[in-house]
C-alpha cells in the first residue's frame, strides 16, 4: 500500500482520488504498456488484459491513436469482477499539449519517460496524477520538490534495476517507484519484492505484434501469466 502522503499536490493539498488509485496501482501490481498504431484495436485489446486479469492500460503518445484509444477504452463501458471498471492512463507524455489531449480523452494518469515540470505542472492544473520519470537522486530530489510522491523509473534495467531502487529509497523514503523499462516475468519479483515499489510496467504482456494482428488470445494469455508471476512475487 502507498502511503497517507500519496496524492500530495504541488500546493500541499492531498488529493484522496490520487491516493486511491495509487492504491488500485499497488493492488494490481502490473501497469501494461500499450503502443496502438490503430484506434480499432483498443478496445478489443482492452478486453484481453481485463480477461487476462489486468484492468489496467497506460496508453503511449508515441502513436497518433492515442487519443482516440484512449477515448474508445475509457467509452467502452468495460466492466471488471470486482465492478472497479478499467482504469486507462496515457504514457509518453512529453508536452503540456498531450496533457491537455490525454485529459480530455479520459485519461485517468499520465506516465511520462523524463521529469518535465511544464507536464507536472499541467497535471496538477488538471488534478490527474502525473507519474514522470526518474533515474537519479537529482531528479528524484526534483519530483520531490514538484509536490510529487511516486515517480516512474525508467529505463529500469539499464539504470541499475532493483538495486537502483533501493538505493534511491534510503535517502528518499517518501518517494515510491514504477520501474518500467526492461521488467520481464523473469525479474519482475525482484522490483517487486521492493516495499518502494507500487507496481511494474512493461510491454511484454502485449507485445506489437500481437496488437497489431487483434490477437486476443495470445494477450490475454500473456496478461494472466504476467499476472500469475506478479501474484507470485508476494507483496
Ligand atoms: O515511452 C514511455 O514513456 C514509456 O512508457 C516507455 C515504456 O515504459 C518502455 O519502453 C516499456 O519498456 P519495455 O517493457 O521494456 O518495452
Amino acid at each position: 500500500m502507498v502511503g497517507d502522503d500519496e496524492g500530495v499536490m504541488g500546493d500541499g493539498t492531498v488529493t484522496a482520488a490520487h491516493t486511491a488509485l495509487l492504491d488500485r496501482m499497488a493492488g494490481l501490481r502490473l501497469l501494461p504498456v500499450v503502443v496502438l498504431q490503430d484506434a480499432g484495436h483498443a478496445v478489443p485489446l482492452a478486453r484481453a488484459l481485463v480477461a487476462g486479469g489486468l484492468p489496467v492500460a497506460e496508453v503511449t503518445f508515441r502513436t497518433a491513436a492515442a487519443a482516440d484509444s484512449i477515448r474508445a477504452m475509457t467509452d467502452a463501458g468495460i466492466t471488471t469482477a470486482d465492478g472497479s471498471g478499467l482504469l486507462v492512463g496515457a504514457g509518453t507524455v512529453v508536452t503540456p499539449e498531450q496533457v491537455d489531449a490525454a485529459v480530455a480523452a479520459g485519461a485517468r494518469f499520465v506516465v511520462s519517460p523524463g521529469l518535465s515540470r511544464a507536464v507536472v505542472e499541467r497535471c496538477q492544473e488538471h488534478g490527474v496524477l502525473a507519474l514522470p520519470g526518474t533515474v537519479t537522486a537529482t531528479e528524484v530530489q526534483a519530483a520531490l520538490a514538484m509536490g510529487l510522491r511516486t515517480v516512474k523509473f525508467f529505463p529500469a534495467g539499464v539504470s541499475g534495476g532493483p538495486a537502483a531502487i533501493k538505493a534511491l529509497s534510503a535517502p528518499f523514503p517518501q518517494m515510491s517507484f514504477v520501474p518500467t523499462g526492461g521488467v520481464t516475468e523473469a525479474n519482475l519479483a525482484d522490483y517487486l519484492a521492493l516495499p518502494s515499489v507500487v507496481a511494474a510496467g512493461g510491454s511484454w504482456m502485449v507485445p506489437a505484434d500481437a496488437v497489431a494482428a487483434g490477437d486476443s488470445a495470445t494477450i490475454e494469455s500473456l496478461t494472466a501469466s504476467a499476472v500469475a508471476a506478479a501474484r507470485g512475487a508476494g507483496a
